[in-house]
């Protein structure tokens, strides 16, 4: 997963996933321009096998993060990035479970799609709960994550998990026991993002509070 080589970077004239603008506008009467980029919207799952009392997390390369965390050099009018200075461990990172709003499908329904193919379990739609929806990278993006709650059992795993091979997705399942949870959230040598943060949080405030509940609960 992290045999990353061959780095190169170029502009991005076209993309189905993100589309640069720059916007003009006036604020009380003054000229002024802002950067943005339009993305799709997306879902993230906090996922719980109830069965053993762990959390199911997915680990993957994003280049994004290796991009922000390495040099980038010129050479030969090429730039690139140096693999053997910048590892591809660099780009690893440890997230819920996600996928982007790209088709007429309602939120909890792409959530149930991304539990199944990146982590292979069949969750009724029925176990995936709505905890909010919030807004991401407000200077950059703007675009709103619909973050889920989903319990799982054993019974429930109908295959491997890892991704859709045939979109190239590559991706590890990890599951973290509840004490493993409580200390990743503070721990800034494992690459996570805010919600993944905020979604272990909420599971210790809403779930694992004084004694473990059930979603049914809730
Ligand atoms: N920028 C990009 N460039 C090239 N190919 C791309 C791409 N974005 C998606 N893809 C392609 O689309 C496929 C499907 O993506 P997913 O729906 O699984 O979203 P992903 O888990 O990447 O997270 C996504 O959705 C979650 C939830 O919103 C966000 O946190 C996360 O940043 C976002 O990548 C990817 O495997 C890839 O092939």
């Amino acid at each position: 997963m992290d045999n990353i080589t061959d780095v190169t970077i170029g502009p991005c004239e076209s993309s189905r996933f993100i589309k640069p603008k720059r916007i003009y506008y006036k604020q009380n009467g003054v000229d002024k321009i802002w950067d943005a980029m339009k993305v799709h919207d997306g879902v993230a799952i906090i996922i719980f096998n109830s069965t053993r009392e762990n959390f199911v997390f997915v680990r993957q390369f994003r280049p994004a993060i290796y991009i922000a965390t390495a040099a980038i050099e010129e050479r030969d009018g090429v730039q690139m990035i140096d693999t053997k200075k910048y590892p591809g461990h660099l780009g690893l990172t440890l997230e819920l479970c996600a996928g982007i709003v790209d088709k007429e499908k309602s939120p909890s329904t792409i959530a149930k799609e991304e539990i199944l193919e990146e982590c292979g379990y069949d969750v009724p739609l029925e176990n995936i709960i709505k905890i909010t929806s919030a807004r991401g990278g407000v200077g950059t993006t703007g675009s709103i994550v619909h973050l889920f709650y989903a319990e799982v059992t054993d019974a429930m795993k109908t295959g491997p998990g890892g991704g859709l091979a045939s979109e190239g997705e590559l991706i590890d399942v990890v599951e973290m026991s509840i004490e493993e949870g409580r200390t990743m959230m503070f721990d800034e040598s494992c690459n996570r993002a805010h919600l993944l943060i905020f979604a272990v949080l909420w599971f210790f405030d809403s779930i694992w509070k004084d004694k473990p509940k059930h979603a049914s609960a809730l």
